[in-house]
């Protein structure tokens, strides 16, 4: 189990975080908070659109969730929310069975944590912002559905995140990055993000590519392992409703069970 100093993690969230955040994008709030509603199951319902949600089949058994935060899908608190809430409605719901996570925008999967969200807040305001993420990340990571990440674009930071905590990774061809520069832009791993990081590459890669930073192109990616495909754009959707559909043929129950299993020993991670 990994021991993590927490008063050195408070101390940094209240003193460094927010200046290195800010300045690593040269930013100040630009946050925009409205978002259109578009959700169309009835079972389904974020209160907002910043999730889009498309039924893929006749039989319901196929959802689409297309992130749509413009400009980037930065994670906002409203954002984060809204997933969980999505996420745990279609646990919830026994006619779904699979997962597609995708983006609205042409090039960005997702730009990861809203970085503005840390500038000139308080130390539980940032404290509060940072547990919309983990919980969105940890129910997604645990959600009985079969989960592929669509990556259209960009995935940076928490946006690889994002897509690490699904069980298949497919990413479009083209001059887009995925890693995570959390130590880049000055954010310590949180040992939970590691935890899943060394689930999904194992130990010495997910070191490797933690420790550096680097944000890498499709076909790096794939060498080590943050994604499992790397198909050309017109391609991912299809690409990712043929694994989904051959993941979704093995039974639910022996599948829901054993990734339960697999996965739920990663909870304990905290920060
Ligand atoms: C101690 C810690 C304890 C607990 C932690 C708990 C949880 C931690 C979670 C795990 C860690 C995760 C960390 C992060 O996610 S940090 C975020 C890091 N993200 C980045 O570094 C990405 C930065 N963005 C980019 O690289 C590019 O924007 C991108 C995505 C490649 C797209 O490029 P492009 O299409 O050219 O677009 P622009 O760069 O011009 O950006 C357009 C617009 O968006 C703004 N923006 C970009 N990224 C963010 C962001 N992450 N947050 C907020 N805003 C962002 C950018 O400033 C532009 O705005 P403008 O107003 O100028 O138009």
């Amino acid at each position: 189990m990994v021991k993590v100093n927490v008063d050195m993690a408070s101390s940094f969230i209240r003193a460094v975080l927010p200046r290195l955040a800010c300045r690593h994008l040269k930013i100040g709030n630009n946050c925009n908070g409205r978002y259109l509603y578009g959700c169309n199951k009835r079972w389904v319902s974020s209160g907002s659109d910043l999730v889009q949600v498309e039924q893929d089949d006749s039989d319901n058994e196929i959802v689409v969730l297309k992130m749509n935060v413009k400009p980037v899908n930065a994670c906002t608190a409203e954002f984060n929310n809204a997933m969980t809430k999505l996420i745990k409605d279609l646990d919830a719901d026994e006619q779904s069975k699979g997962l597609i996570l995708t983006s609205t925008l042409p090039n960005v999967f997702s730009a990861g944590l809203q970085l503005t969200a840390l500038h000139g807040k308080s130390y539980d305001e940032i404290k509060e912002y940072f547990s919309t993420f983990q919980t969105m990340a940890h129910t997604l990571f645990t959600s009985r559905l079969a989960t592929v990440a669509a990556i259209n674009g960009h995935a940076i930071a928490g946006g690889c995140v994002i897509a690490l905590c699904c069980e298949y990774r497919v990413m479009a061809e083209g001059k887009f990055h995925n890693g995570l520069n959390e130590v880049i832009v000055g954010i310590p791993m949180p040992a939970w993000v590691s935890a899943y990081t060394v689930y999904a590459l194992g130990t010495n890669t997910a070191e490797k590519v933690i420790l550096s930073g680097k944000k890498h192109t499709p076909r790096e990616a794939l060498q080590v392992g943050l994604v499992d495909q790397v198909v050309p754009p017109d391609d991912l959707i299809q690409v990712s409703k043929n694994i989904l559909s051959d993941l979704i043929k093995v039974g639910d129950y022996p599948r829901r069970l054993s990734k339960e299993r697999l996965r739920k020993e990663l909870l304990m991670f905290s920060l």
